[in-house]
């Protein structure tokens, strides 16, 4: 028998193709798990460069950057009032019996952290976020179950200012990415609208967050539908007719017409579409009463940046939520904010050809010509990389036509060849691989 286990080899007949050899189907599933994403280099440069436009719009805001974990107590996203986001939990129980839940939204995880610093922040605070998000659908849709949120928030300031300068924010990563106004806009308009028509047909405060959650699927399901689920949580026929009248309204004098100037919910919008006009981008939003955005917290200003086209979901979305901290025990502090996901923008962007062309580059690739010159080589690599130079530094005994090929292949700008005869001239051989140039230079000439 064998002497020892390790000599057999683990090819032995019916063990399965080895390495190299084409493996018909894997031995485990290499595809991600439904609804998720990976990222190979090409989508993951596309995803970097998005993000540092994210990046870049907080640093030009003054915004800092916070994180959270992905995982949280089930308790931070339970709300009663039917919100899809919160029906699509991807919520379990850890081995320590405790309800936890992958964030489906950062609002919460951004509210909490604030309660928590308490007194040892001043307000404002305006914090930035990039963290992926996550629902349980139901596969039967098909949909992802991931995306990545970049969410500016400002905590702390009650007037609209705040709002304007978040859409503002958002206005100059559009412009960033080469969109313009005739490509994308915001509808813009307050849920103190809603608030007002409820308080006249006296509806309770409690079911507002209700109604506006049925409200905002107005346009994505029979107004039967709406009138029905409604009419089940105690809303008057009388009331859903106020309701759909008022979210029909399409220009400021028209609200005011029916909600008189009196209340703040036209206050507030007429403030914001003059604050919109001295920043410059007045031609960027427009009043639309319909917009109610799906997520119950929302208190006041509402806005979803959408493509003009039509042919696609809202690109982003956010409010202000001036409630939400005291519902979780914090102090009465205002707060707005919003959320930008990762996937509609691309579609977007490609539907317009401007996607980026990104592609992998180095400066240099390293080359010992034999096997004893892999010290020096690694040696050459290292100045260069001191330098701020990527370096390529071959790793194996590879054939020069190979180098060659390989140089195409990851962009670099300079093939570096260490020789023999070279090296003993403390010298090695650069070559300019777009002007083809050629010379011969010091370790440390080379910059
Ligand atoms: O915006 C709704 C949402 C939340 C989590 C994950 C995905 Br995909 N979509």
């Amino acid at each position: 028998g064998r002497s020892c286990a390790l000599s057999a080899s683990p090819h032995a007949a019916g063990a399965g193709p080895g390495p190299g050899e084409n493996q018909t189907t894997a031995i485990i599933d290499v595809n991600p798990p439904r609804g998720t994403r990976d990222f190979p280099p090409d989508d993951m440069r596309l995803r970097t460069w998005l993000f540092h436009n994210f990046r870049e719009v907080a640093r030009l805001f003054a915004f800092e950057e916070v994180d959270f974990p992905v995982l949280e107590s089930e308790a931070l996203f339970i709300r009663k009032a039917g919100e899809e986001i919160t029906e699509q939990l991807y919520s379990f129980e850890d081995k320590g019996g405790r309800r936890v839940a992958l964030r489906p939204e950062l609002t919460p995880s951004l509210a909490r952290l604030v309660i928590q610093k308490g007194k040892s922040v001043s307000l404002p605070l305006k914090w930035f976020a990039i963290g992926q998000c996550w629902r349980y659908e139901r596969t039967t849709r098909g949909r992802r179950r991931e995306h990545y949120q970049w969410n500016m928030d400002i905590i702390g300031v009650p007037g609209v200012a705040a709002e304007a300068e978040l859409i503002f924010s958002i206005v100059t990563l559009f412009k960033r990415l080469g969109l313009t106004a005739s490509d994308v806009g915001f509808k813009v308009s307050s849920r103190k609208v809603l608030q007002a028509v409820l308080q006249c047909y006296s509806i309770p405060e409690n079911l507002f967050g209700e109604v506006c959650v049925i409200i905002d699927k107005m346009e994505k399901v029979p107004l039967s539908e709406i009138e029905k689920k409604l009419t089940s949580i105690g809303i008057s026929l009388e009331a859903i007719k106020g309701l759909v009248q008022v979210l029909s309204l399409k220009s400021l004098p028209q609200l005011e017409e029916l909600l008189g100037a009196a209340g703040d919910a036209v206050a507030d919008l007429k403030q914001l579409f003059i604050l919109a006009e001295q920043y410059g981008y007045s031609q960027w939003i427009h009043f639309d009463a319909s917009v109610v955005r799906g997520l119950a917290y929302y208190t006041g200003i509402v806005f979803e940046g959408f493509d003009r086209q039509g042919n696609l979901r809202a690109i982003c979305g956010g409010g202000r939520y001036d409630k939400l901290l005291s519902t979780f025990g914090g102090d009465d502090i205002p707060a707005c904010g919003f959320g930008f996901g990762d996937a509609v923008i691309i579609e977007l962007l490609k539907d317009k050809g401007l996607l980026p062309m990104l592609t992998h580059t180095v400066d240099d690739i390293v080359f010992p010509l034999d096997l004893e010159l892999q010290g020096p080589a690694a040696m050459v690599a290292s100045t260069l990389r001191q330098k701020g130079r990527s370096v390529e530094l071959v790793l194996e005994n590879k054939r020069l036509k190979w180098v060659f090929k390989h140089a195409e292949r990851i962009n670099a700008s300079r093939l570096i060849l260490v020789g023999d005869s070279e090296w003993q001239r403390g010298m090695v051989r650069v070559k300019n691989l777009s002007t083809r140039e050629e010379q011969d230079l010091k370790v440390d000439e080379l910059e």
